[in-house]
This record gives C-alpha cells, structure tokens and sequence, in this order.
C-alpha cells in the first residue's frame, strides 16, 4: 500500500503539488489522471524520494522510501524509460540494478525474458527504440519482484501488441493482490486497465474513487432514438410531458432522464417504427473532460477554454482524434517551442 498525507511540493511560487492525501491499495489497478501539470509526475517522484516534498508524508508499506532497505523489492517503478544508461547492454542495465539491491543475477534474464527482450540483452539501450525503451524499463520495475508498481505513461511508444500486453501484466499483477499505480494520458487505455482512479488537478485532488462510479457521476446518461417519423415520434413524447432534442445533422433523437423501456413504449403505443434506441454513457474521457475542466491549466485554443463536447457525444465530435488528450492537444507543441 502506498499512503499519502498531506503531500505539498512548491518551486518557487508554484504549488505543483497542494496536499494531497491518498492510499493507493493492493489487489487493484489504480489509475492516476490530470491535466497537463496537474502535478502528477511531482508526485510520482515524492512517492521514490526523488523529490523531497515541501511538507506532507508519503508512506511505502508504512515505511519512508528513503528507510527500504533493499527499495526495488519493495516498490518497481517507471518513471522515465530514457533514465537507463545508453552506453550500457539491456541485459547490464539491469544487471547493475540487481546487484545494488542484492537481487540474484537469473532474475535479470526472467524479467528480459517477460518484457520480450532477450533477442537484444546484449544490444547498447541507446540504440532502443521508444517501446524497446519502455520495456526495458518495466522489465527494471518487475527485477526486484516487488509488491508495489507505479507506471508513468507506460504505454508511450508501445504498439497495439506492447499496450495489451501491459495492459494484461498489470492486470495480471493486480490479480496476485500486489499494488499497481498507473497514470496515463490515454483515457480509452485507462478505462479498460483501471479499476479505481485518482484523480487530480493543478496539485489538488478532485477525485478519489472508483472507475464506474467516476463515469456515474461525472456523466450524463441518455437515450438515443433514430426514427422514419421523427415528427411523430417528438410529438408523442411531446405529449407525455418528454422533451427530445434533435442531434442536428444526426436524424437522432436524444432524451434525458427517461428510460429506454418508456420510450419503446412510447413508441410501440403510437405504433411508431424506430430504428434505433439505445441507452448511452458517457465515456471516462468525457467525464474525466467535465471535471477537470476548471482545473486545466494549459488550454489548446487560446485565449478561450477547450470547446467540452456535450457529454455522451464525442463520437459527433469529429474535430478530435479518439487519443488526443482533449485538455490540451496544441498544449506539448506550445511547451516545446516555448521552454
Ligand atoms: N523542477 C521543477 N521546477 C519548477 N517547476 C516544476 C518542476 N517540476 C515540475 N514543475 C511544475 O510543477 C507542475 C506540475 O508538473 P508535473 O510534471 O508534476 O505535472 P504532470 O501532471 O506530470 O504533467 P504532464 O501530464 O504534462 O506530464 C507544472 O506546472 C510544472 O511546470
């Protein structure tokens, strides 16, 4: 288990980190979310001793980082898949790793062997591409075989076969009941490997809790209705005291706070044919969209705010790609020309 108390990180004059009190527990995958510098890799690294925090406390298994005797069999982490040495092998990168935490040398070719690896163990990790690079640093995290794993975007680089896989290691390593603490930028993966979620935002927490309950009350449900007599149809629910408001361009219907048994009703009452009617739920992203969105510091259009598709329509919403993050997809291009 991993325990924040009151976790506060200032640079300067910048609180990136504002007291933050959480427990990150085993047998789950817990999911870490939040805008752009919401502070979520300041506190990643608070939780290594990385960073010292300002104020506040960050407990492994109840003890300070710092007093592990032996840290990478406590807590496996990926923080920074570039953080290994590039002049150095695969296979010597972490088989520094294991001496210095007395972990025996046959466990380096089983975590090269689990993340893929041994073709190239012998192979300079400068020359590693981005999801090579990745994978050798998940296979450093799982070395020391520890009960607790922390994963900074770690799908970043993988291919379509890389992000399942990880998504099933992690899965899988829940499973065992060991702890697993993931951010990620990419909602779609998120919502499929996290059981509960932390959320935050400009250093604050907005949100401990866990994955459909967080959809639940961050969302809209509604019913979607698709018919030849799309007049009739609105009249009749008209008449029931049901307001439908029209999907321009859709030829939908959508209808807020009634379920989809009254509607086909409805419906079938008035003899009306429809040709679609389907409950809809917003999806992590959207949700994770409308509650951060106060919280967001860096904005793709300025001088305004992200235009908030409306919850449960983003697949109307063609100006996004499905894996731009929506709070700032201009946001790394104006960070590297402007840093
Ligand atoms: N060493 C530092 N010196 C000064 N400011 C810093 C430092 N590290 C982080 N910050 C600032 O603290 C805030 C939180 O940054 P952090 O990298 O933790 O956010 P993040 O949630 O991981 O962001 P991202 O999703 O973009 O990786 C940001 O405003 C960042 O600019």
């Amino acid at each position: 288990m991993i325990e924040l108390e009151g976790l506060t990180k200032r640079f300067g004059s910048k609180t990136a980190v504002d007291h933050l009190s959480f427990q990150v527990r085993p047998g789950v995958v817990t999911g870490f979310l939040g805008p752009n510098g919401a502070g979520k890799s300041t506190t990643m690294r608070m939780m290594l001793d990385l960073d010292n925090p300002t104020s506040g406390t960050v407990r492994i298994d109840g003890k300070h980082y710092r007093d592990l005797p032996e840290p990478l069999k406590h807590i496996g982490a990926l923080l920074d898949a570039k953080a290994m040495h590039g002049g150095r092998s695969a296979y010597h990168n972490l088989l520094c790793l294991a001496q210095s935490n007395r972990i025996p040398e046959r466990r380096v070719g089983e975590v090269l062997d689990l993340v893929g690896l041994t073709p190239v163990a012998k192979k300079k990790s400068k020359g590693f591409s981005l999801g090579m690079g990745q994978r050798l640093g998940i296979a450093a995290a799982l070395l020391g075989d520890p009960e607790i794993l922390m994963f900074d975007e770690p799908v970043n680089g993988l291919d379509p076969e890389g992000i399942l896989w990880i998504r099933n290691l992690m899965k899988g390593l829940a499973a065992e009941g060991r702890t697993i603490f993931v951010s990620s930028h990419l909602m779609s993966e998120m919502a499929l490997t996290a059981d509960h979620l932390i959320v935050i935002g400009q250093g604050k927490l907005l949100a401990d809790t866990s994955m459909s309950d967080f959809i639940h009350r961050n969302s809209r449900t509604y019913v979607r209705l698709r018919s030849p007599q799309q007049e009739q149809l609105k009249d009749v629910l008209h008449g029931a005291g049901i307001t439908a408001v029209e999907v321009p361009g859709a030829g939908a219907l959508e209808v807020d706070g009634v379920g989809a048994e009254r509607l086909g009703e409805l419906a079938a009452e008035h003899r009306i044919v429809l040709h679609e009617l389907s409950p809809q739920r917003a999806s992590l992203e959207e949700a994770f969209m409308r509650m951060t969105a106060d919280a967001v510091e860096y904005h793709a259009h300025a001088p305004g705010r992200p235009e908030l598709p409306l919850p449960g329509r983003a697949a109307d919403n063609p100006a996004r790609p499905a894996d731009v993050p929506a709070w700032g997809a201009g946001f790394e291009q104006a960070r590297q020309g402007g840093e």
